[in-house]
């Protein structure tokens, strides 16, 4: 559906130009329309400018207008008039936008008489008395003005939903609207008929039928019955419209029990104020949580540090990496599923977002982003401990309940055979406003920052569940939220038997432990080192078939392979036990020296023999890897050798 992921948005309003165009071309060439499509056209100006599609589709009340126009017009006359294979909005996408905006309205507390203008005014009710705190969060445009016909719809599309409260408040708007209208109430019996849109009658009607599904009221139900059948009672209106005034004032908002509701919404409105503010508490630090970050360390924000851990890092994934996730999942998106109880799938209207699942296999640069999310948190992201990423782009709207992401008791962990342990949230969209991800039983706020991720746990050390990780995605107010979520799992029976613990997540900003950087300088460097080593001999030996393989690279490749050979070879001389221990300045002196007579030594020893052996590709490059091992295997003899000598003379430190 069109209401379930705002990038469907922005491409109809792309589309509905294209409709516009065609249409009008049609009947300039005079060919005919029905009245609908007519009316339709005609509601585009030709001297108006074009706005941006995000202008339209990132904004609720604009897009609500956007959906409400389109599936006016019939889809068989616009292929017809088009010759275009087209989808236009449908009757539950205009349900669904409306209920976008009654969530909204709700959840952020926006001032209704600005939302009808199209204005977003949040208006912060503060608990100690004094006076709310009003922000703006968009203008008006009094092109997108909704009339009472449309507070109306969305009243009852409000009272479909059984969000009665809602209900009475878009019913009240909807009279107050038509009362300023009319001027006087006093006109009320006497409407004129022709008018389009609700009649005040019905509305008042409409209402008075709301208010008592939330409570029955005595005077209201009499005067209801009272004005009976009769069309025009100006007097029993009159007295049924000051009751109602009263009953709707002693109503309150009525909390939801299911769920942490109060600090859900709080913590929402939060995320729009905190757009704008940097959090006040906030720690930053630059931390290496593996070797892969030692130069370029990762930016970490600690947003809370016991049980459950919650971090944010920021730029850790590149603008092309989200294009190109963006780009794939835009092909294969659907409306987001939650886990039933049983363990299945359903579609909720606790989520309303699209989701496409992108596999780290599809891509390199998927599964460089894949492997990123392992380095940061220490823990193995490869099939099957890493689920596919999840690809989100939510609704106008658009939210996902407070929920935790491990998999619960009762569900039976069909999906994936595993738990989940530990969740990783890319952002891939700056939202204007809203779409904040909350933790509720935290107080916590994360607001949406592109190119930044917000790492928490889902279970305890223990394994046991952590509670405390419930969490929500806000309804997005305006502008378009792209996630990545990669959640990434344990199979309980691996930990159990093996170490009765959850692995280590090293996703708390703790820079990588010495050992392991030293396993990095002694080990991995000196690893690559002999490689490099033993393919730079082919280089002299091969010369023409290593520049046939590389090219206009040659030079460069020549000089890593060189420079990799000697940080290798230097940092194992370093690391032996003889060198270590001398004092620094000896140990620096005698890697550098030992490097550079084995390395140059070697190509001395190429150079000459490469005159001697007949040109022969295949010949030259075995000899060069043959003779690069027995030098290395010899060398590394001798130091152990060495070592062990140097072990058994030392005396005995007491
Ligand atoms: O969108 C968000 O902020 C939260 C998403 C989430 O919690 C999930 O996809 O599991
Ligand atoms: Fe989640």
């Amino acid at each position: 559906g069109f209401f379930s992921a705002v990038a469907r948005l922005e491409k109809l309003v792309q589309e509905e130009r294209e409709i516009v165009a065609a249409v009008k071309q049609h009947i300039q060439n005079g060919g005919k329309v029905s009245a609908d499509m007519k009316r339709y056209v005609d509601s585009f100006d030709d001297n108006n400018t074009v706005p941006e599609p995000d202008y339209i589709a990132h904004h609720p009340v604009r897009a609500y207008f956007l959906i409400k126009r389109l599936s006016k017009i019939t889809l068989s006359e616009t292929k017809k008039l088009t010759g275009k294979e087209v989808q236009l909005p449908t009757v539950e996408d205009l349900h669904m936008t409306a209920l976008a905006l009654i969530v909204l309205q709700d959840v952020y507390s926006l001032d209704m008489r600005s939302l009808v203008q199209g204005q977003l005014v949040m208006v912060s009710q503060s608990t100690n008395g004094a006076e709310p705190q009003i922000t703006e969060i968009c203008g008006k445009d009094p092109t997108f003005t909704l009339d009472p016909s449309d507070t109306y719809y969305i009243g009852e599309v409000a009272c479909k939903e059984n969000k009665f409260y809602q209900a009475v408040l878009w019913f009240n708007l909807t009279l107050e609207i038509m009362r300023e209208k009319e001027k006087s109430l006093l006109k009320i019996g006497d409407e004129q008929t022709d008018r389009p849109g609700p009649r005040m009658r019905d509305v008042l009607l409409k209402l008075a039928d709301t208010v008592q599904k939330i409570k029955w009221d005595r005077d209201v139900f009499m005067a209801v019955s009272k004005l009976g059948a009769k069309k025009t009672n100006a007097e029993g209106l009159s007295h049924l419209s000051n009751l109602l005034e009263n009953a709707i004032s002693s109503l309150s908002k009525p909390i939801r029990t299911e769920i942490p509701h109060i600090n859900y919404e709080n913590l929402c409105r939060l995320g729009v104020l905190k757009n704008r503010a940097p959090h006040p508490t906030l720690t930053c630090r630059y931390v290496r949580p593996n070797p892969y970050f030692y130069l370029s360390p990762a930016k970490m924000e600690l947003l809370h540090e016991r049980s459950p851990l919650v971090a944010l890092y920021h730029d850790v994934i590149t603008d092309k990496e989200v294009n190109k996730m963006k780009d794939i999942a835009l092909r294969r998106m659907g409306r987001s599923p939650v886990v039933a109880d049983d363990g299945g799938e359903m579609f909720s209207r606790t989520r309303v977002s699209e989701t496409g699942w992108i596999f780290d296999t599809e891509h390199p640069m998927i599964a460089k982003l894949s492997r990123r999310v392992g380095y940061i948190t220490g823990l193995d992201v490869n099939l099957p401990y890493g689920e596919a990423f999840q690809v989100l782009n939510y609704g106008l709207g658009g939210f996902y309940e407070p929920h935790v992401d491990y998999f619960r008791d009762e569900q039976p962990v069909l999906l994936t055979n595993g738990q989940r342990i530990a969740t990783f949230l890319f952002y891939l969209s700056d939202v204007k406003a809203g779409g904040a991800t909350v933790f509720t039983r935290l107080n916590l706020t994360v607001p949406a920052v592109k190119n930044s991720a917000v790492v928490f746990h889902d279970l305890k050390k223990s394994l046991a569940f952590e509670q405390d990780s419930e969490h929500a995605g806000c309804p997005v107010l305006m502008g378009s939220k792209w996630n990545i979520m990669a959640a990434l799992l344990a199979f309980v029976g691996d930990i159990l038997t093996k170490n009765r613990q959850l692995p280590n997540i090293n996703a708390i900003g703790n820079p990588f432990s010495e050992r392991q950087l030293e396993r990095f300088c002694f080990h991995h460097v000196p690893v690559i080192g002999a490689l490099s080593y033993s393919a730079f001999s082919t280089n002299i030996l091969a010369y023409k078939a290593f520049d046939e393989l590389f090219t206009s690279r040659h030079l460069v490749v020549a000089n890593c392979l060189l420079l990799n050979s000697h940080l290798g070879i230097g940092l194992y001389l370093f690391n032996t036990p003889t060198i270590r221990a001398a004092n620094t300045r000896w140990r620096v002196a005698w890697s550098v020296y030992g490097s550079a007579m084995f390395n140059f030594g070697s190509i001395l020893l190429w150079a000459t023999v490469k005159e001697i052996i007949p040109e022969h590709a295949v010949l030259r490059v075995g000899f060069g890897v043959l003779s690069s091992v027995c030098f290395l295997l010899v060398g590394k003899k001798y130091l152990d050798h060495v070592d062990t000598k140097l072990a058994k003379s030392k005396p005995k430190q007491k």
